[in-house]
């Protein structure tokens, strides 16, 4: 139960709006030797990350990826294709370098951290993980709340610390925890008040009786949780370990005007949480990705957002982000490498 004593203190949003520095970030866009807006949404995305890091001269800086790992307890009802011991086994596997998070974010050279937020299991210490272990897995939401308040507030809580004492100005949340896909349906469905039919999908590769098992369950878990309005009671009720901490790591992240670059789903879930306990943060996220978990498309809709990239990707892990990092790189390539029409000598449109 939240009570008086729960209370979450926010971190809170620097202002983006700066009419000035858009009309000089605009300006220098449309002097590059290049036909008007021929660079498409690599301009918008050179404006949006030129306001977000508050300069004309934007620069990514040790970029971070963080993977946040933990179980769910909702996994008892059958709602995976996998079994639970595969969240345990996937943080061995990032540890030993061998995921697709892995081997992206060798490829682009950003730095990468695994998070025990709460997997059922235990780990040796290693250089590349974080052990903030809040549970061993969440309850059974079809049973109580998966988190208490108390919990809940420290997982949120941890990913806020964790960001505050990260490097960077670039952070990718990336997640690891099987059945967090229907936490992130949950998620959907009551803070976006939408049919769970229209918020639940394949997951890991669930087939057409299993998705039909995990929406019958999940239309009981929002039963049981019908009378929850607040978004931080929603999230202990209805959430995971690793999302309520991708949740404080998103907000303290856009707290301190970093670009958040969302990968899928399941991460889009987490800032769609953070987006109802401090309206404005989605101004500082990047859409990465299309996941093709069918919820995603609503997710996106509910957050007015057009990812840069569909290419029917489904994993996680903060993969579908890191792939499309390089176009950040071009964006900001452009805006700060590019001659312009004055300092090439080229004549512009209408010249004489
Ligand atoms: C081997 C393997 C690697 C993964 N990497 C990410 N996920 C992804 O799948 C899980 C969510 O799907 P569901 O809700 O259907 O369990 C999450 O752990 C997610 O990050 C994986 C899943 C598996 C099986
Ligand atoms: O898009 C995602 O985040 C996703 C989709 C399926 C499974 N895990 C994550």
């Amino acid at each position: 139960m939240f009570t008086a004593r729960h209370r979450l203190e926010l971190p809170s949003l620097p202002k983006l709006a700066n009419p000035e520095l858009e009309a000089e970030l605009k300006g220098l866009i449309d002097q590059k030797t290049k036909p008007l807006h021929a660079l498409g949404r690599l301009e918008a995305l050179a404006l949006q990350l030129g306001l977000i890091l508050n300069t004309s001269k934007p620069q990514i800086i040790d970029p971070q990826i963080r993977v946040f790992a933990a179980d769910h307890g909702l996994t008892a009802e059958g709602v995976s294709a996998y079994p639970k011991a595969v969240t345990q086994q996937m943080v061995l596997n990032f540890l030993a370098g061998g995921a697709a998070i892995n081997v992206f974010a060798r490829q682009h050279n950003i730095a990468l951290k695994v998070v025990d937020a709460g997997v059922d299991g235990d780990f040796e210490a290693h250089p590349d993980l974080i052990a903030l272990k809040v549970m061993r897995a969440t309850r059974n939401s079809l049973q109580t709340a998966a988190m208490n308040a108390d919990e809940c507030i420290q997982a949120v809580v941890c990913g806020m610390g964790l960001v505050r004492e990260a490097p960077g100005n670039l952070l990718i949340v990336g997640e690891m925890g099987i059945g967090n896909t229907s936490a992130a349906s949950l998620l959907l469905s009551k803070l976006g008040s939408l049919s769970i039919d229209s918020c639940v999908g394949p997951g890991t590769g669930l087939e057409v009786n299993g998705i039909k098992h995990k929406t019958a369950i999940l239309t009981q878990v929002l039963h049981k949780h019908r009378n929850l309005k607040n978004p931080l009671e929603v999230l202990a009720a209805m959430g995971g370990l690793e999302i309520a901490m991708m949740v404080g790591a998103l907000l303290q992240a856009a707290s301190q005007r970093r670009i958040l670059l969302i990968d899928g789903f399941v991460a889009s879930s987490a800032l769609l949480v953070a987006e109802k306990l401090q309206p404005g943060v989605k101004d500082f996220a990047v859409f990465s990705h299309h996941s093709a978990e069918p919820g995603h498309s609503q997710l996106l809709k509910l957050l007015d957002a057009t990812p840069l990239l569909d290419l029917q990707m489904c994993l996680g892990e903060g993969t579908g982000a890191v792939v499309a990092y390089p176009l950040l790189k071009s964006a900001l390539g452009f805006l700060n490498e590019m001659a312009s029409f004055s300092s090439a000598g080229i004549s512009n449109k209408d010249a004489e």
